[in-house]
């Protein structure tokens, strides 16, 4: 009686120590992917780089291509039977088409079968993975290049950034898929988050989530950019109010950091073509697509592989924006509305969107100069042209 009775406790308290090492093993893998997530936020918000060999726990990279999974099957075959999106519901996935199809056929007559067949030509849309990103760089006017690019038949692109490779990575593929508006097998989708490319561990994430994903860049001038950069930093401070002159807070307190950001887009365009093949990276530069959009969208086009169908009467230049603007008689415009922002009465971008800039004075506008010179350069030898830069003519 005694004995069995100890072995029962026995039992009970092995049992309860094993679950115990269970929970305790989740809950660690839990934390080294929340910490990954965490630092790899910290790191972008403070315009750091990640380091890749000692991301946090992150271990499950692999070292080797070998080791690398083609999400797109997963897209794919994905669970069809999560049917409402942030767009609203699915179309009937293609499976349960041919289903249906088979047995309407038995039920119904010849005039009928007819009928399907013209349905069968119907696409069927339903959201789908990205087979294309602007992973970069903020305050390059990736928002108009975006939302610009959805006026192609072809294209599609989520209204916000998503940030699933960075900040959402945990929240998995399907989710991530739920995030984009329905498509059909015809069309692209692509999303733009210009924070991606600031981590090498994220770019890792992009590769292995589909290695021949297609990859949008936009640079600008660095001076520019950072002038974007400070008017959207104090853009809610109420006037009058103090802040920093753009030459302190381009120096920082006691680094050069802020500037270091601004002028490295050779680390990171260089850290992007590590992983990629070059062909599937497109760099564009901000200045030809704010004065010429048709062409960068022309560019676009054809880097994507779709049909031409870029035209002029797709935009207009608005004066007193100082912007092209969306031009709203045009055939596609109803289209896009679900996909971007703009203002109904004039087509063009909200507010946020060509905001005033702070004067430079000349002494500090020639450090700059003479201190990004060498950087640009640089930049031009990488990805194989040079681009007009006023502020270094
Ligand atoms: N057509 C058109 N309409 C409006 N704005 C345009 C356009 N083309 C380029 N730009 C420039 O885009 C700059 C904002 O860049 P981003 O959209 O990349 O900024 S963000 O990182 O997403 O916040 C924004 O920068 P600011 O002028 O500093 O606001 C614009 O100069």
């Amino acid at each position: 009686m005694v004995k069995s009775t100890t072995v029962k406790v026995l039992a009970l308290v092995t049992l309860i120590s094993f679950l115990g090492l269970i929970a305790l093993h989740q809950s660690l893998n839990f934390t080294a992917f929340s910490n990954a997530g965490k630092f790899i936020r910290k790191a972008v918000l403070a315009d750091e780089d990640v380091p890749i060999d000692k991301p946090y726990g992150v271990t499950e990279l692999p070292q080797n291509t070998n080791d690398i999974v083609d999400f797109r099957q997963d897209d794919d075959d994905s669970d069809d039977e999560i049917r409402e999106t942030k767009y609203g519901k699915e179309d009937d996935t293609e499976e349960d088409e041919e289903e249906e199809e088979e047995e309407d056929e038995e039920e119904e007559g010849e005039e009928e079968e007819e009928e399907e067949e013209e349905e069968e030509t119907e696409p069927v849309r339903r959201p789908r993975l990205p087979k294309a990103l602007i992973i970069g760089f903020s305050k390059c006017g990736t928002t108009a290049l975006r939302t610009f690019l959805t006026l192609h038949p072809q294209i599609v692109s989520p209204i916000e950034e998503v940030r699933y490779f960075n900040f959402n990575y945990t929240k998995g593929l399907e989710w991530y898929r739920r995030q984009m508006p329905p498509s059909t097998p015809n069309q692209i989708t692509i999303e733009k988050t210009p924070s991606y490319i600031m981590s090498p561990i994220v770019l890792k994430r992009i590769y292995l989530y589909d290695s021949q994903v297609k990859l949008i860049i936009i640079v600008r001038d660095p001076i520019i950019r950072l002038q974007s950069q400070y008017a959207h930093t104090f853009r809610n401070a109420p006037p009058g109010a103090q802040k920093p002159a753009f030459k302190f807070w381009v120096k920082g307190d006691t680094t050069d950091r802020r500037i270091t950001h601004f002028i490295g887009y050779t680390k990171y365009i260089g850290e992007v073509y590590d992983q990629f093949p070059r062909d599937q990276v497109l760099v564009l530069a901000e200045e030809d697509f704010e004065q010429n959009p048709l062409s960068v969208m022309k560019e676009v086009e054809s880097f994507l592989n779709i049909k031409p169908a870029f035209s002029k009467d797709m935009f207009y230049y608005n004066k007193s924006k100082g912007f092209y603007c969306f031009n709203r008689e045009n055939e596609f415009f109803p289209t896009v509305l679900k996909m971007v922002k703009v203002n109904n009465r004039t087509g063009c971008l909200g507010e946020d969107k060509g905001r005033d800039h702070p004067d430079i004075d000349d002494d500090f506008m020639e450090e700059l100069v003479k201190f990004i010179r060498p950087h640009n350069e640089q930049l031009f030898k990488l990805i194989g042209k040079k681009i007009i830069w006023e502020n270094f003519e």
